[in-house]
């Protein structure tokens, strides 16, 4: 049976999502590890002024790239940019390029999504259930599709305390939901949105679940694999320990302890931080694409990447680990020495806002307003509380997550051990 890189060998990989944080890593390791892939295509938009292009070529110059690009300076030569908007019909890409996706790849991961926890339901919806809808569509045009992985998220049914490797009846059928609201106005939409999500606490959650069930009713015409992680974050080994670049999750938190803005928040000190390495993440991602491609499991297989069950570590530990390490390594331009404390107690927490956030900001700007200068602290605490105030759900509880099927993938009869892809 081939290894996960002697599978990989050959073979044209088509990625969505490969600018975001757990795309460019999974590229990079694709790069790294199986250096005889033969071409990874992916699906990238202009944005913010920069076309497709430069925008690749910007994403290659970056340090996590070193060592690909030291092995191989040509290295960019295997990765073909495809212009697609994802929320636009058919993906906006070319009928030229539809027809080369179709006949040259191989295995298709889907990582691309809005992860805001703000955003509107439509555009939720848009991307990560409709563009989903139509990449399985694409999907099925592809003449030598081997398999087909959704990275989903392990807080999809974040409504459920015990969570099975299994998709569960969605909240709703996609398909209505889509028409209804297809008709509607952004304000009606944003009136019956709480209505709507119901039990679980954002439209992100939601549309994750959503999408899930879209891509499991393919499962017929297609070989799909389903990669829930839980809280993404920095590296653990590769490319090179502690590689981040964005403020999601709890790393924008940390950072704002770090600086010594944020000294209280809401969470409960012993609920199990669920935290996943990225790589770890990006591992498990290739060796179920290996797995999925050449067992071909008769049914949508689901993969609960969590931490909490295996290797158990918590918010009160975390506080601790943070503080500590900024104290040893502090931040530049910090606003005040780190020191944050948190708490399970409503009152106590808004205590501690006020006095601890509120105050010093009041004063702060009140010094800026005095040396002639525009107040800023206030404006960035009220970014902040409103950051935090969206991850209280996610750090004042606990889930339990079952990973058999991540169990059957190190130990069982597939004899995936593990070599360079650590899970
Ligand atoms: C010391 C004690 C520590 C104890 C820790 C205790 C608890 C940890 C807390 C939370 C853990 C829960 C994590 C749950 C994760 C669930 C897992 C998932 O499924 S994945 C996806 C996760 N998604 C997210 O994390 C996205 C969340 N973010 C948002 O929804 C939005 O960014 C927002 C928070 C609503 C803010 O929106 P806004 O429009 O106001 O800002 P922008 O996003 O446009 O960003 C503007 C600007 O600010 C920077 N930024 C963003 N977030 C933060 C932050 N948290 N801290 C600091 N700065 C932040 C951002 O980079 C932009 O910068 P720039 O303008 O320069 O580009
Ligand atoms: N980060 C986390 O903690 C977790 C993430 N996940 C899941 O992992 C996957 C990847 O997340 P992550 O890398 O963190 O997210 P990022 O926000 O870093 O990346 C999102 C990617 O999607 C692309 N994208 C967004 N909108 C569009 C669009 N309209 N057209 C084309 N491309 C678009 C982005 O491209 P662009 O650069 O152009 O914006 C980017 O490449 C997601 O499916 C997410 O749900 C699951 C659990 C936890």
């Amino acid at each position: 049976m081939a290894s996960i890189t002697e599978y990989y060998a050959g073979k044209s990989v088509l990625i969505t999502g490969a600018t975001g944080f757990m795309g460019k890593v999974l590229v990079e390791k694709l790069l790294w590890s199986c250096p005889d892939v033969k071409a990874l295509y992916i699906l990238v938009r202009p944005k913010a002024g920069q076309s497709m292009e430069q925008r690749v070529s910007h994403m290659m110059k970056c340090k996590l790239f070193d060592r690909v690009r030291e092995a191989n300076p040509d290295f960019h030569k295997k990765i073909i940019p495809i212009s697609s908007e994802l929320t636009q019909p058919g993906l906006s890409i070319s009928p030229e390029d539809v027809e080369k996706l179709s006949a040259c790849i191989n295995i298709v991961f889907h990582c691309a999504a809005t992860i805001r926890f703000d955003e509107p339901l439509k555009h939720a919806l848009q991307l990560n259930v409709i563009a989903t809808q139509e990449l399985l569509s694409l999907a099925q045009r592809m003449h030598h599709l081997e398999a087909f992985i959704h990275i989903s998220t392990a807080y999809a049914n974040c409504n459920r305390k015990h969570i099975d490797e299994v998709i569960y009846p969605p909240p709703v059928e996609p398909k209505k939901l889509i028409e209804s609201l297809e008709w509607m106005d952004d304000g009606i939409v944003q009136d019956i949105t709480p209505r709507l999500i119901g039990d679980r606490p954002n439209t992100y959650t939601y549309t994750k679940a959503l999408a899930e069930y879209v891509v499991q009713q393919e499962q017929d015409k297609l070989n799909i694999g389903i990669i829930r992680p839980s809280i993404v974050g920095a590296s653990w080994q590769e490319p090179f320990p502690g590689w981040i670049d964005n403020f999601n999750g709890p790393s924008g938190v940390f950072i704002a302890a770090g600086k010594g803005i944020l000294r209280t928040m809401r969470a409960n000190n012993d609920a199990v931080a669920d935290l996943i390495p990225v790589d770890v993440v990006v591992n498990l991602t290739l060796a179920v694409g290996w797995y999925t491609a050449v067992h071909r499991p008769k049914t949508t297989l689901v993969y609960n990447c969590t931490s909490g069950g295996i290797n158990p570590f918590h918010w009160g530990e975390i506080e601790h680990h943070v503080i500590s390490s900024f104290k040893r390594n502090p931040l530049e331009q910090a606003f005040r020495r780190p020191n944050a404390n948190i708490t399970s107690n409503y009152l106590i927490n808004q205590y501690w806002i006020l006095v601890s956030h509120k105050f010093p900001a009041l004063i702060y700007d009140l010094f800026l307003r005095l040396c002639g200068q525009k107040p800023q602290m206030m404006r960035i605490f009220n970014r902040l509380h409103k950051a935090i105030g969206l991850l209280e759900y996610f750090s004042s509880q606990d889930w339990e997550w079952n990973s058999d099927n991540i169990s059957m993938l190190m130990t069982g009869p597939a004899g995936y051990k593990g070599a360079h892809y650590s899970i």
